[in-house]
């Protein structure tokens, strides 16, 4: 399958607000790529340590990263009792007494999104009615992507069907172990094709993917089939998102945009769970791609956990204690 052609736009026309509609697959764009590890890994290390931001500037970064989470649970044991106890969590993430303390009574943040499996969907929606929240769904076998693609491609149908507005596709491996780019852009571009309006997200999961160049090239085809976002990881593999993996694929937003004019988003998820995390990666986003690229548009945290650390550091910003990680319950 072959999606029509964009005509490379020139790299100073940014199509700012549109959908990457993908362009037809340019092994030319990837296929020479080096990736020197040492220098990302230095790069990667530095990074945290390039901006100081404290006090009420730290707090005004953690509320931009809350209101950048995609608010998980991706558990055997999930229930729609539990999404909807989740989901009342991303309507109204701070209390009344830390909005009043940071004086956004006004202006409440929300989270970006709530991530479920397809099968609570439906509980999801119900539960965020009204609020502008959309619900986010992994589909096509996630996590390890192994089921027949037409049992993936149903997948999404369903799960856009409930009412998803975005889904978080996971891309199959092998095609990659195996340098099968046609085919991966081939799969990609049909689950796109199914998603119709809802908006999706290419998870590499990295931490399977053997090598830093394997990376930019899988980000690449993703977002030459048309990906609305990159996601590095399931949060399932041993090894989920590192700052490394992410200046890689960040590399590649940023190549994809002068090539092509499209802004294609971002989504580090697995294992992120602490306020530290968050701050080091608006940094990242920050230092390599800039202030647009810090909104919930083109910037994700895909996390279970990281809001109850978020909310604890706003509430020793607020009232100079800290309270237990116990009393910031997500579901
Ligand atoms: O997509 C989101 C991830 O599955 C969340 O991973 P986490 O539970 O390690 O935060």
């Amino acid at each position: 399958m072959q999606r029509s052609a964009v005509a490379l736009a020139e790299p100073d026309v940014l199509r700012n607000s549109q959908r990457n509609a993908g362009t037809a697959l340019r092994l030319e764009a990837f296929e020479s790529v080096q990736v020197n590890l040492s220098a990302v890994e230095r790069r990667a290390a530095t990074l945290p340590t390039r901006r100081t931001v404290k006090k009420e500037y730290q707090a005004a970064w953690l509320v931009k990263a809350l209101t950048c989470i995609d608010l998980t649970t991706l558990a055997g044991d999930d229930t729609p009792g539990r999404v909807q106890r989740l989901c009342a969590k991303a309507m109204r993430p701070l209390s009344d007494a830390l909005l009043k303390g940071l004086g956004l009574e006004d202006e409440p943040p929300t989270v970006g999104a709530v991530c479920v499996y397809p099968t609570m969907v439906p509980a999801a929606v119900k539960a965020l009615k009204g609020s502008g929240i959309p619900v986010a769904s992994v589909a096509t076998g996630f996590p390890t992507g192994l089921t027949p693609l037409p049992q993936r491609l149903e997948e999404i149908r369903y799960a856009v069907g409930e009412g998803a507005g975005e889904i978080d596709i996971v891309i199959n491996r092998a095609l990659v172990f195996d340098q099968e780019w046609q085919a991966l852009y081939d799969e990609v571009a049909a689950m796109r094709e199914a998603c119709g309006e809802a908006h999706l997200k290419a998870i590499l999961a990295t931490g399977d993917l053997k090598t830093l160049r394997n990376v930019y090239k899988a980000s690449m085809v993703s977002m030459q089939a048309g990906a609305d976002f990159i996601k590095t990881s399931t949060g399932k593999e041993d090894v989920n998102a590192t700052l490394p993996v992410s200046l890689v694929m960040i590399r590649a937003l940023r190549d994809y945009l002068d090539e092509t004019g499209y802004r294609v988003g971002f989504k580090p998820a697995g294992g992120l769970k602490t306020a530290k995390d968050a701050m080091n990666w608006l940094i990242l986003m920050k230092e390599e791609l800039g202030r647009r690229w810090l909104e919930p548009d083109l910037f994700r945290i895909g996390a279970s956990s990281m809001l109850a650390d978020i909310e604890r550091q706003l509430e020793h910003f607020v009232t100079g204690r800290y309270s237990a990680a116990y009393r910031h319950p997500m579901a």
